[in-house]
């Protein structure tokens, strides 16, 4: 019953071998794309998507490979062209922030390379408005990987220890220093800048290195984030303690990591569109020797796929919150709000996506190895694209702080709060996520009670046993502290001794637990369309069912689980929600696949004709029907066999 014009803003598919399970489908797509964007979003996504499709500037090249300066020099005219699309006012950023995250995830959809050149100059740009003398003291120093420096960034964003003419050490600082000249792109005195080399994805971005020798900059080039400098030199910073301008002058950091977690879910949305198109027409073997069944049928393929697809859904729907979280955080550093609130908001942020980028980067690598797979040899054909997915995803893991790295500030984050339980003090965060510990030694007692597969089939089963293991794990992780203390080690070796099975595992089930709360409460919303309500409440069951299934050893280590049954049920509970789930898989792929031209792979196109998909762009391939220029090796010069063979 959707009005017209949503008929017009998402046209319906080809007719193809989709149709089998588009009509199996227990919701209509339309109006699950229509409740979780809104109107304005899908048009905003249609307007880029189109503008893409018809500029001869985004045009692919199948079958063709660039040199890595050919990709870099066509990213950077992408990069000038998404400038001059513009494609939002300032004005609707205003008014619905939440339009510049989709804005890059549209864009990243196509290629994260132009997609991140373009976010790292627009962010530089938007974000920054003494007499310092930069240097880098030696080469270990020097600043690597930096993004849009290998071949053309003219300033770069240089965090660095700040020294007063008094000698004085005033913490980490970031500066705006020229590093190249506008006209000519050639270095600046006292710069040495250059490209690092080819990586394994993202290569239409230029990735650089800079040392600085005696480099001077202007005074009104220290970004006073937290702290300026008099012309006299004399430091002075509204945040007094060096420790906390230090978490200031890292405030900028929650924002790409925030953007991080998006990309790598928006990774998830490629990675499945493709991969569930596929096994919905792809046919190997059945029951009987001449019906052929597709492998989206097979109870490992819908294993292996569906909870990514529950996963992608979860995670969709956290990004978003998340966003919003940020972008409150960001009106109060822009109205130069000082309370308590503030700052309270400033670390919750922080230990949320410190934690949701290692689990969406690290959900959406397994993902995508998983859809490589899955598809079988064609996955493995470069054009099916889920190559280039898996390895633009990789860095998600990495920049803007190693995964492994970063789990330790949530960790730190949540065992902050143990004076409070122990001194039974009460407490809550701006964003609720750390309140159900309020109740931590009444959860701590709490058992797994369900009696039947089906008492699991709801959400809240895995929500519960994941409150219990933040609580089990949160005691755990601060005993073995207090043990290794005692021991007489050094705090930085019991920190170092309370990593692995407790302070990360402890940051992985909170970040799990929170994204599932989230997740749980809007799909039991009774606001949400009961036509969909069904669909959505399957997909949290599964997603939070599976995520817990990874810690079942700790459930029952810890005792919030015993017997067979337990595990059996959730195993059972998985497995059934699978299976229900799997007639609605394309439809959910339908609401947020991206046009094909987009998506740009022949395996995933929305028509489902595999094969002739992957025909017409093999034949695209200017060299396909060639014999190489090599021949005369093959057919003429022969070798002479032991030719070359020792004669001693
Ligand atoms: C502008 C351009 C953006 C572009 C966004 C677009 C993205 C689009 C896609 C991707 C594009 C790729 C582009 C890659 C770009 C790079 O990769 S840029 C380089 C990024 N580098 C990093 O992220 C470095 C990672 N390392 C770190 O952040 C620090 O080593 C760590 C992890 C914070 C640890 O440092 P530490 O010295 O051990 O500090 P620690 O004692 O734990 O912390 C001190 C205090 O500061 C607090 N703190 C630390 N960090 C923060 C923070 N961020 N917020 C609040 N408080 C904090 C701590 O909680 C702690 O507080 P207390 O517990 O004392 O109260
Ligand atoms: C594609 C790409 C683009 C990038 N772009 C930029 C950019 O634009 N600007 C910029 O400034 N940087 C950029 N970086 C750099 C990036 O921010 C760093 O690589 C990242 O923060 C990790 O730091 P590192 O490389 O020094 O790793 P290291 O710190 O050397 O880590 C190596 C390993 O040691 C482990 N390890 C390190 N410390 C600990 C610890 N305390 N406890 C346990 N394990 C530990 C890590 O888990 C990791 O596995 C980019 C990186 C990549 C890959």
């Amino acid at each position: 019953n959707l009005p017209f014009s949503w008929e017009s803003l998402l046209p319906d598919f080809p007719k193809g071998p989709l149709c089998k399970y588009r009509k199996k489908a227990s919701f209509n797509w339309k109006e699950m794309a229509v409740l979780l964007d809104g109107k304005d979003i899908i048009q905003l996504k249609n307007r880029i998507f189109s503008a893409l499709e018809s500029d001869p500037l985004f045009v692919h090249h199948p079958g063709e490979e660039l040199s890595r300066e050919k990709y870099q020099e066509l990213t950077f005219l992408r990069c000038k062209r998404l400038f001059e699309y513009d494609f939002l006012t300032q004005q609707e950023i205003i008014e619905n922030p939440l339009k510049i995250f989709h804005m890059v995830l549209c864009i990243g959809m196509y290629d994260w390379s132009p997609c991140i050149q373009y976010l790292l100059h627009f962010l530089n740009c938007a974000s920054y408005l003494l007499e310092f003398i930069i240097n880098t003291p030696d080469f270990e120093a020097a600043k690597f990987w930096i993004g849009n420096m290998g071949k053309h960034a003219t300033h770069a964003v240089v965090y660095a220890q700040l020294y007063t003419p008094d000698g004085q050490y005033q913490g980490l600082h970031s500066f705006l220093v020229q590093i190249r000249d506008i006209k000519t792109l050639l270095p600046i005195p006292g710069v040495v800048v250059g490209d690092i080399g080819k990586k394994i994805g993202q290569n239409g971005l230029d990735n650089g290195f800079a040392m600085f020798h005696n480099v001077r900059i202007p005074k009104e080039n220290i970004l006073n984030i937290a702290g300026d400098v008099t012309a006299e030199g004399k430091y002075s910073s509204s945040v007094k303690d060096v420790k906390e301008r230090f978490s200031a002058a890292l405030g900028s950091l929650s924002s790409g990591r925030t953007v991080i977690t998006a990309v790598s879910m928006t990774n998830l949305k490629l990675a499945l569109s493709i991969a569930i198109r596929f096994s919905a027409v792809r046919c190997q073997f059945g029951p009987t020797d001449d019906e052929e069944i597709p492998v989206l049928e097979y109870q490992t393929q819908q294993w292996r796929l569906l909870p990514y697809l529950a996963a992608t859904y979860a995670l969709d729907y956290f990004c978003k919150s998340l966003f919003e979280n940020l972008t409150e955080f960001y009106l109060g550093l822009l109205t130069k709000q000082r309370s308590q609130r503030q700052a309270d908001i400033g670390r919750e942020i922080h230990a949320l996506c410190a934690a949701s980028k290692p689990l969406t980067s690290w959900t959406a690598q397994q993902a995508a190895q998983e859809c490589r797979e899955a598809c079988g040899g064609h996955g493995y054909l470069a054009m099916n694209r889920l190559g280039e997915i898996r390895n633009d995803n990789d860095p998600n893991c990495t920049y803007e702080g190693d995964n492994n790295v970063l789990l330790q500030q949530t960790s730190n984050y949540l065992m902050s709060w143990m004076h409070c339980i122990r001194d039974k003090v009460p407490f809550e965060s701006p964003f609720g996520t750390i309140n159900v510990l309020q109740d931590y030694h009444h959860i701590l007692d709490w058992k797994f009670t369900a009696m039947s597969v089906e008492d699991c089939m709801d959400s809240s089963v895995p929500l519960a046993a994941y409150k219990w293991l933040v609580c089990y794990l949160l005691r755990e992780s601060d005993l073995k502290l207090s043990k290794e203390k005692q021991s007489g080690r050094s705090d930085f070796e019991a920190k170092n001794n309370c990593q692995v099975y407790y302070c990360r595992s402890l940051a992985i089930a909170f970040i799990e637990q929170t994204v599932l709360q989230r997740y749980h409460d809007y799909t039991h919303d009774p606001d949400i369309p009961s036509t969909l309500q069904p669909v959505l409440k399957n997909l949290s069951a599964l997603y939070g069912l599976w995520s817990l299934s990874k810690h079942l050893a700790v459930l029952y280590q810890g005792g919030y689980a015993s017997g067979e049954q337990a595990g059996r049920f959730i195993q059972n509970a998985i497995l059934e929600l699978c299976y229900r789930l799997k007639d609605d898989a394309v439809a959910l792929v339908d609401v947020f696949a991206p046009p094909d031209f987009i998506l740009n792979s022949p395996i995933g196109k929305a028509n489902g004709e595999l094969y002739k998909n992957i025909w017409g762009e093999v034949l695209q391939g200017s060299k396909t029907l060639n014999r190489p220029s090599w021949w005369t090796e093959f057919c003429i010069n022969r070798p002479v066999a032991g030719r070359l063979k020792s004669k001693l």
